[in-house]
């Protein structure tokens, strides 16, 4: 299966706006936000501890630990809604994911910050496969050196984006908050931790 590619210099950005059939997008949004142990994770935002406005699980094989904004993440396992998901990620895109991050949107209020997937135990150009579901919501990215480029992409209900290649050291992303009133949304970031955290 091809990909359409999305065009931004220094990046490499595939994407799929109905990946997911929409009967196959509702069982998965609606199995996800009953069955995931969601948990508000704390973040670090200029040296200070905060509640971080969404809810998330860091889900994966049992030795991808990751380390994420100062804290030790120890993996949830796989839901059985996300093992078929996982597999057909997997021949698409021919990379070995072994955990995933799962953030729950409850309204428009929630939001991620601007941030890159750059950890050293992604490696240094990790493929990120981002899954959406439920409310369409708007992904932003930005060049670290040259604020004219940056791209907005709304991200529909069952869609998959790719980041890869240099993706993650020459941009940064985002998840905006929005005051229109705006159903929940998941959103699934398959990685690969190569070199697990201790
Ligand atoms: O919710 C999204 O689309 C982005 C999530 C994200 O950037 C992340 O999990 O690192
Ligand atoms: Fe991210």
């Amino acid at each position: 299966m091809v990909l359409d590619v999305i065009p931004l210099p220094d990046a490499q950005l595939q994407f799929d706006p109905h990946w997911l059939g929409p009967l196959e997008a509702d069982a998965l949004l609606d199995g996800l936000h009953r069955d995931v142990p969601w948990e508000t994770h704390r973040i670090r935002i200029f040296g200070r501890e905060v509640d971080s406005p969404r809810l998330s699980c860091w889900i994966g094989d049992p030795d991808a630990r990751y380390r994420y904004s100062g804290t030790l993440f120890e993996p949830h396992p796989w839901p059985d809604a996300l093992v078929p998901v996982r597999e057909r990620l997997e021949r698409t895109l021919d990379v070995a994911f072994n955990s995933v991050l799962a953030n729950l949107y409850r309204d428009g209020t929630d939001a991620m910050g601007w941030h890159s997937d750059a950890e050293p135990e992604l490696g240094p150009a990790p493929v990120i496969a981002s899954i959406s579901l439920g409310a369409t919501r708007r992904f932003a990215l930005k060049h670290r050196d040259d604020p004219a480029r940056k791209l907005t992409l709304e991200l529909p209900h069952g869609s998959l984006l790719v980041m890869s290649g240099a993706t993650q050291r020459h941009y940064r992303h985002a998840l905006p908050r929005t005051t229109r009133p705006i159903g929940p949304r998941i959103n699934l970031t398959f990685r690969r931790i190569v070199t697990p955290s201790r």
